[in-house]
């Protein structure tokens, strides 16, 4: 129990000795029951820690010293990652992440839904938990000698770090950064700077199809003209013969939003493509578009298994994005109807399922919210229902009208524990019993995690 006058100070520092992480990686260390919240910290650890922050029930350190390591403490192979805010485990052994991040499922299910007894299965890893991100979408600024510099910013912070590569990131795309910033630099292209909302280049972007081998390179600028347009494609194409696709999006915003509202194809085409298990999809430079395809595979069969389609279901894909589940989801249903609150990528969805000459999945536009009930009123019954919601969740009159559907299963793909837990204790208020919890490791090296769950109709 925390006292009434914290027992340290700002700018103290104290041995401490690491007992628990943080749902987000930090280590929880205790000063006479009040707890410092650590980065970096592992449990078991003993170590020299600054107090930087007093709250009046817990507070915050930064780590000075390790006097005894943990058996799982690695050094982490990122020259930046002590700097940059993009990765928070990389001091951690891959294996401890992965049991990190089914604790974290566990206690949500245990502390947020009252779900003791449901089964969390161990998270499935990767092999290969590096390299794994098909897009990258870095900030550009300018050194002092007038070159441009890339790289992600430092944390809490707009500094941007001075890198040549990203681990996490296809190394193609690391590749791809590097010469775009070469080639602009070399064509006197100024980078953005912020502070003033002046200069040109804001951002470099870059997808790529893990098995086709495309690439998309997307220039953000501030203004509407992209001086040095023709070399700089010339140069790009010469440099890299398999893009297919040079695109310029103009942000003249003060913003921290990456793309602005107006994109335009300068070279090749419109779209990349890409496949995730039989199933092709065409990505635009505004798609909402996993970023890990392996794991993607093995969360889309997870959640195939867990729907157990026959063959002859009618299934329900809320929070559709571009058809992705859906079109996994229609290779085994009869029939498959998507939502999806974005225009722009319902019309993607439906060019994916002609792409893949499927016609039994049909795309909407609208609110999961406002058109189940709507289905519902119309006769619609479906047998499953898919939903995979942002981080915030499910809204409630989804989960209401789920409840009032009496579906005999519901598959919830989510990548928020907590909100996953919160949506299952009104799901099982409301007639439905979670199964079993699988967690995915979609995002090595990250605190993030995400889960696919299966539910079924209560026996009455
Ligand atoms: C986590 S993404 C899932 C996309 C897709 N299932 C996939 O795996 O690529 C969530 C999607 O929900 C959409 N969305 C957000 N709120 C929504 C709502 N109220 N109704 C329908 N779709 C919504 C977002 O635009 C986004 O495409």
């Amino acid at each position: 129990m925390a006292k009434t006058k914290p027992p340290v100070q700002k700018n103290q520092t104290i041995e401490l000795t690491f007992e628990d992480l943080t749902h987000e990686g930090d280590g929880v260390g205790k000063v006479d029951g009040y707890p410092l919240f650590v980065p970096y910290g592992l449990p078991g650890e003993q170590a020299q820690v600054k107090v930087i922050k007093v709250k009046k029930n817990f507070g915050f350190g930064k780590l000075i010293e390790v006097y005894k390591a943990s058996d799982e403490r690695v050094e982490p192979p990122c020259d930046v990652y002590y700097q940059c805010g993009g990765c928070q485990l990389q001091h951690m052994s891959y294996s401890m992440q992965l049991e990190m991040k089914h604790n974290q499922v566990k206690n949500a299910m245990k502390k947020v839904a009252h779900l003791d007894h449901v089964p969390v299965h161990d998270t499935i890893g990767m092999d290969d938990p590096w390299r794994y991100r098909n897009k990258v979408q870095i900030p550009v600024g300018q050194k002092e000698d007038g070159q441009l510099m890339t790289g992600f910013y430092q944390k809490r912070s707009h500094n941007i770090i001075d890198m040549d590569t990203c681990l996490i990131q296809d190394e193609m795309n690391d590749r791809m950064v590097e010469s775009v910033r070469r080639i602009a630099s070399g064509l006197g292209i100024d980078a953005y700077d912020e502070e003033n909302h002046r200069g040109v280049l804001r951002h470099i972007m870059v997808r790529t199809g893990q098995t086709t081998k495309d690439i998309m390179i997307v220039l953000v600028t501030r203004t509407k003209k992209l001086p040095q347009k023709d070399k700089l494609i010339d140069e790009i194409r010469d440099a890299f013969p398999n893009v297919k696709s040079i695109v310029h999006n103009v942000n003249s915003e003060r913003t921290n939003v990456i793309l602005g509202k107006e994109t335009k194809v300068l070279w090749g085409d419109e779209y990349i493509y890409d496949t995730i298990g039989d199933v092709k999809f065409m990505i635009s430079p505004k798609s909402f578009y996993q970023v890990n395809p392996t794991q993607t595979k093995t969360l889309y069969d997870q959640a195939l298994e867990y729907a157990d389609l026959r063959g002859g279901e009618t299934v329900i894909d809320a929070y559709c994005g571009i058809g992705t589940i859906s079109l996994f989801l229609a290779q085994k249903a009869k029939m498959v109807y998507g939502v999806e609150i974005v225009p722009e990528a319902v019309t993607d969805a439906k060019k994916n399922a002609r792409l893949n000459d499927m016609d039994n999945a049909e795309f909407y536009v609208g609110q999961a919210e406002e058109l189940m009930p709507w289905w519902h009123n119309q006769g619609l019954r479906p047998d499953v229902i898919v939903v995979d919601p942002p981080r915030k969740g499910c809204d409630e009159e989804l989960l209401k009208a789920m409840i009032d559907m009496e579906l005999e299963r519901i598959v919830y793909v989510s990548c928020n524990p907590s909100t996953l837990a919160r949506d299952l204790r009104v799901l099982e208020d409301g007639g439905y019993e979670t199964k079993v919890v699988q967690p995915v490791d979609m995002f090595p090296q990250t605190n993030h995690v995400e889960c696919v769950t299966w539910l079924e109709k209560k026996e009455k």
